[in-house]
């Protein structure tokens, strides 16, 4: 471990344990400016008078060796001005000024970078994540300065089995994947989605310690149906109409199979596909190979885990979920992920022949069973008449309407659609039948979320349970009561799935995988916590959350006869593990930002 003379204004945390702070060697095979310039290997002015003489970097480097301590502080101290100087800017300009400080340190030391971004997470995940990561990506052609990641366009076809062996580093745990059809809420931004597989894959980093050199975000360039950025002279995507039907898939296709061939058990994420898609090649792959849609699944355990926490605030016993009246805005990737989660866990409760209360809504309003070209997978949530004339409602009927009427438990929002929990409605919540009814206005980025949390507990009351998809800060009720906000994100749930399918080498991610990882959320928070209405942890404890989702979910891999076994620990030292030992062994194998030794070959 290095030397640490703390200054009284340093946050920079020590290492907490030894085991982590130790590191083996790492061999590289450059020497001299070439490793200043790999933000994998480069210490800066850190690098000690030995790896100086040993790595041929004598003369490179102003002569005096600063410590990793002090190259945080001054970060932290650059990043802290940068904050002053910006005050009273407009809100964009100081989140890209941000973005663009991390963003340079992370092109030049990596090790520094996750550092800075572990230690202060709950800062620096709006930045790097949503929601700056939305204003970034729709700025992205004009922000580019350095690549990262993979682009594979429509272009490549028949050259991706190459192509996958031009990315530098040997080993790659994990990928995620974007076509950039539906970024967030902000719709199809073509190639400049990629900023999102960059922060998703940050909080992998940041929350499960995976190994910044095993994870490749990947851009599926297929064009893009958005005529403004086909329009504009940077836009640095294809120029054509998004592919579709075959001629799309067989671009998706191609690309798994080169991953597959070079990285055979690579944990493939799927991210901000558009609906259509998202389904589709969840259903083509999940069987085939270790892969989940983020949007689908990791949202849906994140939901289910908050919706039984509301059912505990409620003072109800867990049983009681199978009763609650859930309204659900928009039946895309996330909603109909979300209801499917749902329905799985009223059916373990009360057995197949559930029949929850839930109301789902889409754009039309209502989804009944009059309904015309129905989606298939919205089908089994749409309302039959009979269930409905009681409440004197019909299909498509608005949200307003809907809300009045069934006076719901809880108001989920995952439309993309900014405000839609309009006054008229969070009014109507006031008259829910719950006593702590919960408003969920899950959509990214903060301009798409359907309320903001002042509205929610100014018009539905006090006592409401409230969670938005990207941070918002506590409600000063202005009695001495604070108003909870929960980031009800899937941040809390993918990096574990992720992490536990890669540790258990999982031939693919199950139901039961992603369950166990809902169960372990949902069971994270005490009582205490609950009743004050708070749903999940705190992001500065997203190392720790995620440790045990993914011991919970390494655990459901090896029940379920999926797992194969990782790195030198086969299936049978995972079988033997109590939930301690595995929890243990998933911490020992997260990556943690030190400067090991670097030895030259
Ligand atoms: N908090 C979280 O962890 C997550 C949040 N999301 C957010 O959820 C949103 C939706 O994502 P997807 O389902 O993938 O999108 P999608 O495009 O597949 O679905 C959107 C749905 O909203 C419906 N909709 C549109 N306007 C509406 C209106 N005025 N009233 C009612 N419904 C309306 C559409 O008909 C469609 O069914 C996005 O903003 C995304 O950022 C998505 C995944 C995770
Ligand atoms: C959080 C996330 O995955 C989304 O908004 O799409
Ligand atoms: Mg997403």
């Amino acid at each position: 471990m290095w030397r640490v003379a703390r200054s009284a204004a340093s946050t920079f945390r020590r290492t907490r344990r030894l085991s982590t702070a130790i590191s083996a060697p790492c061999i590289v095979h450059k020497r001299g400016a070439d490793i200043l310039h790999d933000p994998w290997f480069n210490k800066d002015t850190g690098f000690p008078m030995t790896e100086r003489d040993r790595l041929g970097l004598r003369g490179l480097l102003p002569p005096r060796v600063i410590s990793f301590e002090q190259q945080y502080d001054r970060f932290m101290e650059s990043f802290r001005s940068l904050e002053k100087n910006t005050e009273g800017q407009p809100d964009s300009v100081v989140s890209l000024a941000k973005w663009r400080i991390l963003n340079r340190l992370h092109d030049r030391n990596e090790t520094l970078y996750y550092r800075v971004l572990i230690d202060n997470i709950k800062d620096f995940a709006p930045i790097i994540y949503t929601p700056t990561v939305g204003l970034v990506c729709q700025n992205y052609s004009g922000l580019f300065r350095r690549p990262r990641g993979m682009y594979f366009s429509a272009k490549d076809k028949g050259e991706m089995m190459s192509m996958i062996f031009n990315w530098p580093s040997t080993q790659v745990d994990m990928i995620v994947l974007t076509d950039g059809s539906r970024i967030l809420g902000l719709g199809d931004l073509g190639v400049q989605g990629i900023g999102i597989p960059i922060g998703k894959l940050d909080m992998y980093v940041a929350a499960a310690g995976i190994n910044p050199q095993r994870v490749l975000p990947v851009m599926l360039d297929v064009g893009t149906n958005n005529q403004k950025l086909l329009e504009d002279p940077l836009y640095l995507g294809l120029r054509q109409p998004r592919l579709e039907g075959e001629e799309y898939l067989s671009i998706v296709d191609e690309f798994v199979e080169a991953v597959h061939a070079r990285w055979p058990k690579a944990v493939v994420q799927f991210e901000d596909f558009q609906a259509k898609w998202a389904f589709e090649t969840l259903d083509r792959y999940r069987k085939k190979f270790c892969m989940f849609n983020d949007d689908i699944q990791g949202t849906a355990g994140v939901a289910l885990a908050g919706l039984l926490g509301t059912v505990r605030a409620q003072g109800r016993p867990l049983t009681d979920f199978a009763n609650q009246k859930i309204v659900v805005v928009g039946a895309g990737s996330a909603g109909l992920g979300v209801l499917k989660m749902a329905l799985q866990a009223v059916s373990r409760m009360t057995g197949p022949s559930a029949d929850p209360h839930f109301f789902l809504l889409d754009k039309n309003g209502l989804i009944t069973k009059d309904r015309k070209d129905i989606d298939p997978a919205a089908l089994p949530f749409a309302k039959a008449h009979h269930e409905i004339e009681g409440l004197g409602l019909q299909e498509g009927a608005g949200l307003a309407e809907v809300v009045k009427k069934v006076k719901p438990h809880v108001l989920l929002g995952l439309s993309g659609v900014g405000g839609i929990f309009h006054e008229e409605v969070l009014r109507a919540m006031k008259e829910s039948d719950s006593v702590r009814p919960a408003i969920f206005a899950m959509s990214n980025p903060t301009n798409n979320a359907e309320c903001c949390p002042v509205d929610a507990f100014k018009l539905a009351g006090e006592d409401i349970v409230f969670a938005s998809g990207s941070p918002f800060a506590n409600v000063d009720l202005g009695n001495g009561k604070i108003g909870h906000v929960n980031q009800a994100n899937n941040m809390y749930l993918f990096p574990g799935i992720g992490l536990g399918a890669l540790l258990s080498g999982a031939r693919n991610i199950s139901d039961t995988m992603l369950e166990a990882a809902a169960e372990c959320l949902a069971s994270y928070m005490s009582d205490d916590e609950i009743n004050r209405g708070i749903l999940y942890p705190s992001i500065d404890d997203i190392r720790d959350i995620t440790a045990e989702v993914g011991a919970a979910v390494l655990r459901a891999a090896v029940a379920e006869d999926l797992a194969e076994g990782h790195g030198d620990v086969g299936v049978r030292e995972l079988q033997h593990m109590s939930k301690e030992e595995t929890i243990e062994h998933v911490r020992q194998n997260m990556w943690y930002p030190v400067y090991g030794p670097l030895v030259h070959e």
